[in-house]
């Protein structure tokens, strides 16, 4: 038997006035065949990653402080939006599972022609949501279509899996995936702090063909030109998962993740950027990672992740 989803966090003000619908009023659970595509919500309430990456513990709570910011916000899309309720980790032996019980989730909601947006938990929550995507990818028919990672992120994520398997390693799992899949891997990461990032992982990216933007080199005036550069690794690809680590935000935004960003990339910089990824035709998986409440100050990194969430999802 499976357990009812917990709708508990949405809830909010209600407007008297017609027309004034917030998220937590629209949001549904998840049926087992819901009539019309739409979004679906689904969390990954773990700290394994982080606690074996040497972090602040604390992002197992994010997905409910997530939709706890998401409830109020106004509500002005179109399709529906389900919450697929969430995966739990059970402690550090459990990582591994609960990545593969994520991915078994998010192949379940491609399927059913949903767009996964997954609430972290660390960045382990990466190879849970790419897993999911590349199962739903081999159980199609044809050549498996060209998947470009997209990772708004300080860090590369790019540690040697060998060592051990953390919130610092879902891309260098995912490449060995690509790798073992004879699939091609597609890396940009964009707001790396060079500060944050040892010269092996710099190295490792860019053996791997990484597209690197640093935090410094998102400005104002050079948002077109990374603007372009994001179009153009859009165009090599045919698909798109993107991913969000929160900690890409300057501390000032995000103070609320394991390993907060001293320069970061700003919000008002990073919705552009987002809004070219949305608007591509092609994001087929969505996932957020390294909330953690309690180190957040006044909720502001709940509500930059949820405004995300709110900008990431206007159009559909
Ligand atoms: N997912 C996060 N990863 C960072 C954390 C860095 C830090 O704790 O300072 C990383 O492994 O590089
Ligand atoms: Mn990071
Ligand atoms: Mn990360």
């Amino acid at each position: 038997m499976t357990k009812p989803i917990d709708m508990s966090p949405w809830a909010g003000r209600e407007d008297p006035e017609a027309d004034s619908l917030r998220w937590h009023q629209v949001v549904e659970p998840l049926p087992q065949a819901p009539a019309t595509p739409g979004v679906a919500l689904v969390g990954f309430a773990c700290d394994a990653g982080v606690a074996r990456n040497q972090g602040r513990v604390g992002a197992a709570k994010g997905p409910r402080a997530l939709r706890k910011a998401l409830a109020p916000l106004a509500w002005h899309r179109l399709g529906p939006a389900y919450d697929a309720g969430d995966i739990a980790c059970h402690g550090d032996s459990d990582m591994e599972a609960a990545q593969g019980r994520l991915a078994e989730r998010v192949d379940a909601l491609l399927a059913k022609s949903l767009l996964p947006i997954v609430l972290g938990g660390g960045h382990e929550v990466a190879f849970g949501s790419w897993s999911g995507l590349a199962r739903h990818l081999e159980a199609g028919d044809g050549p498996a279509p060209r998947v470009g990672i997209i990772n708004f992120d300080a860090h590369f994520d790019l540690r040697d899996p060998a060592h051990v398997r953390s919130s610092g390693t879902p891309f260098a799992q995912i490449a060995e995936g690509c790798e073992s899949r004879g699939w091609p891997f597609h890396y940009a990461c964009l707001g790396v702090s060079r500060a944050a990032n040892t010269r092996a992982l710099f190295n490792r990216a860019q053996e791997l063909g990484v597209l690197v933007r640093e935090d410094h080199e998102i400005t104002p005036a050079r948002l077109a030109a990374v603007g372009s550069e994001l179009d153009a690794f859009i165009g090599r690809c045919d698909l798109i998962y993107l991913t969000l680590d929160l900690d890409v935000l300057p501390a000032a935004e995000a103070p609320g993740v394991s390993a907060p960003a001293a320069h970061g990339v700003p919000l008002a910089l990073l919705e552009p950027l987002l809004s070219r990824v949305r608007d591509s035709g092609k994001l087929a998986l969505v996932d957020l990672a390294e909330l953690n409440p309690d180190f957040d100050i006044d909720g502001h990194t709940a509500k930059a992740a949820a405004r995300l969430i709110h900008h990431l999802t206007l159009n559909s």
